[in-house]
C-alpha cells in the first residue's frame, strides 16, 4: 500500500494541463487564463476629473475670480484649449480640457454671476486622475495562470475584451457500480441502495470547476462495467464507485484492464477510502472509488480534486489549514491515517475544533455536520487543549448563520 502522499503524487505526474478556448467575457469567471494579457490603452485614457467641480490651470487661477467659459459632463470632450484665468465647469469622468491641470470640487468653490471665486490652498494637480494612472498601455496586466475574479473580468472588459482565453475544463464521467443501486427517484427497499455516490461526485467534480456527466449505474458483471467504461472515452476524465474493493463482483479494476488500461496504483494506506485505484485508459485519468459514500467522497477530495484543478490550469490546489484547539480528545488506534470530520469555529478569532462524532465510511452525516478533517497518524493521541493543522473545506458562516463570524 502507498501513502496518500505518493498516491496524490503519482495522479499529479499524470494529470496533464488541458488546452485553451476562447470563452465570452463573464464566461471565464473562475478560469483559468492561457495567456498573458496586454492593456491595448491606458486607463483612464486622458486626464479627467475625480470630482464634480471646476477645472483649470493652477498656474494661471490664483485666488481671484475665474470666469467659466464651459461645462463638460462626463461622456463629452473639449479640444478648444483654456486661456489663462478660465475655467470649465467639469462632472466626474470628463476629461481635463487643454490648458488646465487642476479641480476643485463644486463645494470648495463660491459661485458668482460671471463665474467662481476660489478659496487659497489649491493644490496644482488636484482631483485629477492621471491618464494611465490604473492601467498603462503595454503593461502586462493579468498573467496566464490567473484565475479570474469579478475584479480580473471588469479590468478585461474596460480594455475591450469580450471574450477571454482560458484553460479548458474537465469533462468527468461518473459511473456507479453495484447490483443493489436504484437510482434516486426510486423508494428503495431492504437490499436496495439509493446510488447518491453519482451525485456527491458530481458535486465535487463542480465545485472543483469541472463538467460531471452522470452515466448511471453499472451491473456488477465485467461486460457492464466494460461498457459503461467505453461510453465514459468521450470524456476527459473517468470516475467510477464501488466494485473495487476484493469481493466477488468487484470487477471495476479487471474491466479497465481488459480495455487496455494501466492500474498505476490500488490500494492507499489511509481510512476511508483504501481499495481505491488510479488508472490510466488511452490517455486519461481514471479513479475507481470505492463504493462506501464516505469513502468515495475522501478519494475524491484527496486524489481526484487536485486533478481536475490541475488539468484546468489551477496552480494551487491546496485547501486553507488553519490552527485550531481541540475540544474533545482525539485518537488513532489504528494501522492506516485516519481522516476524521470536524466542525472548526472562530471563537474570538481563533478556531476551536471538535469531532462531527461517529466516523465511518458509509456514514455521510459525520461529513454534513462538519466543515472540514484532520489527518490523524496511527498512534495519534491528543488531549483537548491540544492543538490540530485542520483543512478546511468551508467555512462554518458560508454554511450556518447561527455560526457567522464577527
Ligand atoms: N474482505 C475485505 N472486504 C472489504 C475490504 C477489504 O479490504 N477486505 N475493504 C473494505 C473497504 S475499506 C471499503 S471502502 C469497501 C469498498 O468496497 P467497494 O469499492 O468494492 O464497494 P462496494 O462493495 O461495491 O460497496 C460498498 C458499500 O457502498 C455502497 N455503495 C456502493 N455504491 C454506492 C453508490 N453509488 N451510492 C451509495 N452507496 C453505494 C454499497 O451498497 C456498499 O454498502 O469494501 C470493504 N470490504
Ligand atoms: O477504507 Mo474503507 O473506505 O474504510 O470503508
Amino acid at each position: 500500500m502507498i501513502s496518500i502522499e505518493e498516491a496524490r503524487h503519482l495522479v499529479l505526474r499524470h494529470a496533464g494541463l488541458l488546452g485553451s478556448e476562447d470563452v465570452p467575457l463573464l464566461q471565464g469567471l473562475g478560469r483559468v487564463v492561457a495567456g498573458d494579457v496586454v492593456a491595448p490603452w491606458n486607463i483612464p485614457l486622458a486626464d479627467s476629473s475625480a470630482m464634480d467641480g471646476y477645472a483649470f490651470s493652477a498656474a494661471t487661477c490664483h485666488g481671484e475670480s475665474v470666469r467659466v467659459v464651459g461645462f463638460l459632463p462626463a461622456g463629452e470632450r473639449r479640444d478648444t484649449p483654456l486661456a489663462a484665468g478660465e475655467a470649465v465647469k467639469i462632472m466626474t469622468g470628463a476629461p481635463l480640457p487643454p490648458g488646465s491641470d487642476t479641480v476643485v470640487p463644486i463645494e470648495e468653490v463660491e459661485e458668482t454671476v460671471e463665474g467662481i471665486r476660489l478659496r487659497g490652498g489649491i493644490k496644482a494637480g488636484a482631483h485629477v486622475r492621471k491618464a494611465g494612472d490604473d492601467v498603462r498601455m503595454g503593461d502586462q496586466v493579468i498573467v496566464a495562470g490567473t484565475t479570474l475574479r469579478a475584479q480580473e473580468i471588469g479590468l478585461l472588459a474596460s480594455l475591450g475584451k469580450v471574450s477571454v482565453s482560458v484553460y479548458r475544463v474537465p469533462s468527468v464521467a461518473i459511473i456507479a457500480t453495484g447490483d443493489e443501486l436504484v437510482d434516486s427517484d426510486t423508494e428503495p427497499v431492504p437490499g436496495k441502495t439509493i446510488n447518491s455516490n453519482s451525485f456527491s461526485l458530481a458535486a465535487q467534480v463542480l465545485e472543483c470547476g469541472g463538467r460531471p456527466h452522470i452515466l448511471g449505474i453499472a451491473a456488477d458483471e465485467r461486460k457492464t462495467v466494460c461498457e459503461k467504461i467505453e461510453e465514459a472515452l468521450q470524456y476527459d476524465v473517468i470516475l467510477t464507485t464501488g466494485g473495487v474493493s476484493v469481493g466477488d463482483r468487484d470487477h471495476v479494476k479487471e474491466a479497465i484492464q481488459s480495455l487496455g488500461g494501466e492500474i498505476v496504483f490500488w490500494k492507499v494506506r489511509m481510512k476511508p477510502g483504501k481499495p481505491v485505484a488510479f488508472a490510466l485508459l488511452k490517455g486519461r485519468p481514471v479513479f475507481a472509488l470505492p463504493g462506501n459514500p464516505v469513502s468515495a467522497m475522501v478519494a475524491g477530495e484527496l486524489f481526484v480534486r487536485p486533478a481536475l484543478l490541475t488539468m484546468r490550469g489551477v496552480r494551487n490546489v491546496c485547501r486553507p489549514v488553519v490552527k485550531g484547539t481541540a475540544t474533545e480528545g482525539f485518537r488513532n488506534a489504528g494501522e492506516r491515517p485516519h481522516v476524521v470530520f470536524v466542525d472548526a469555529t472562530l471563537h474570538e478569532g481563533k478556531y476551536v475544533v471538535g469531532s462531527t462524532g461517529r466516523q465511518s465510511s458509509s456514514r455521510l452525516s459525520s461529513m454534513t455536520a462538519g466543515n472540514g478533517y484532520v489527518q490523524l497518524p496511527p498512534g495519534a493521541s491528543l488531549e483537548p487543549g491540544d492543538v490540530l493543522d485542520v483543512t478546511l473545506l468551508d467555512t462554518a458562516s458560508d454554511r450556518r448563520m447561527d455560526n457567522a463570524a464577527p
